[in-house]
Formats: structure tokens, sequence, C-alpha cells
């Protein structure tokens, strides 16, 4: 898939199913997009990947947080068979500004939602009030100043799903050619 294709066919998947990459495929995908600008190449971030029961770990500190039933966090927390989180691990001392070193962990992410997307599978970005919960902190042994920010859920979408190809939008009042004033 060239690249124009796989930015205009990819889509957040909300139903997604098995199968889901398996580590070493996660890892080789990865090895990629971590091919992403990044000032410094720093790398700034780092994944954790749950999948099977492991999940319900997020799930009983989603609920411990927000007082809900461990059963209404498993259902969010089922809904792709690979929950991979992301994690932004800035570098304090650098002299490459945090928001840039955000800025690159973004590059990462989305480029490997692309080459996921190339490959097969599915995926979306969740975030949420919850990411800063301590409980959520904890169980990701999240230190500062780390932080959380979101999930990638990640999967297959439904076999004969027909695409969801993007309808471009015009940005031409996002453009300015600038002339100068000479
Ligand atoms: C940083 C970030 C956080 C997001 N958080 C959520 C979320 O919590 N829930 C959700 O349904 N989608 C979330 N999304 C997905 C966007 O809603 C989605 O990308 C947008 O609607 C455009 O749809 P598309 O990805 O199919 O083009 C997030 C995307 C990004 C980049």
């Amino acid at each position: 898939m060239d690249v124009m294709t796989a930015i205009l066919t990819r889509r957040s998947e909300q139903k997604l199913a098995g199968p889901a990459p398996s580590p070493e495929e996660f890892r080789y995908l990865l090895k990629a997009a971590s091919c992403a600008p990044d000032h410094g190449m720093l790398r700034p971030w780092r994944w954790l990947l749950m999948s099977g029961d492991a999940r319900d770990a997020l799930a009983a500190a989603l609920a411990e947080d927000n007082g809900k039933s461990i059963e209404a966090m498993r259902a969010k927390t089922r809904r792709a068979p690979l929950l991979a989180t992301l994690v932004f691990s800035p570098d304090p001392v650098s002299p490459v500004p945090e928001w840039e070193q955000m800025a690159a962990v973004s590059a990462m992410a989305t480029s490997l939602m692309l080459l996921l997307h190339a490959r097969g599978f599915g995926s979306i970005w969740r975030t949420g009030a919850q990411l800063d919960a301590e409980p959520v902190r904890k169980l990701l042994d999240l230190d500062q100043p780390e932080r959380a920010l979101g999930w990638l859920y990640i999967g297959t979408v439904e076999p004969g799903r027909p695409t969801r190809r993007r309808q471009a939008p015009d940005v031409g009042d996002r453009l300015k050619i600038f002339s100068a004033p000479y």
C-alpha cells in the first residue's frame, strides 16, 4: 500500500476483533515507526502491551478510580485484543523543549497507526480523564515526569467491511503563499 492510500484509507476503528499483531510484529512495526522525525533522537516514549486477561488489571485500576464496576470497565478494556499504552517519557535535561519531544511522540504514534493499517490491522487512539488517575499511574509504573498519552486499541476490522476512504478536506484556507512585501 502506498503512503497516500494508507493515509486516505486509515480510519479510527471502534470494533476490533482478533487477530492482533504479536509482540514480535508490534516490535517490528515500532522499529519502523521510530524513524519518524524526532529532534535529538531522544525517543521520549515507551509502550506497554496488554492482551488477554492482563487487560483486566487496567479495568480494575479504572474501576478503583471511578467507582464503577470492574465488569463495566472490563467491557472497555476488552474492546480490542491488544491494548497498547503509550507513555510519554520526556528527557527533562535535554535542550530539546518538552513540546518538541511530545511532537516526536505524536509523529511516531501516527506512523505506527499507518503501518498497522497498511499491514491489515485496525486501531484507534483513545484517551480520557482517567489517564492521570493514581491507580492507573501506579499500574503503568509511571514516574514523574512520565505521563500516559492514551491507549492504542489494536485488532482486525470485521472481514468484508467496506473501506471508509476519507474525502480529504479542502484546506485551502489554511494555506497562504507568502510573497515578500518588497
Ligand atoms: C490524541 C488523540 C486522542 C484521541 N482520543 C480518542 C478518544 O478518547 N475516544 C475516541 O473515540 N477517539 C479518540 N481519538 C480518535 C479521534 O476521535 C479520531 O482520530 C477522529 O475522530 C478522526 O477519525 P479518523 O481517525 O477515523 O480519521 C483520539 C485521537 C487522538 C489523535
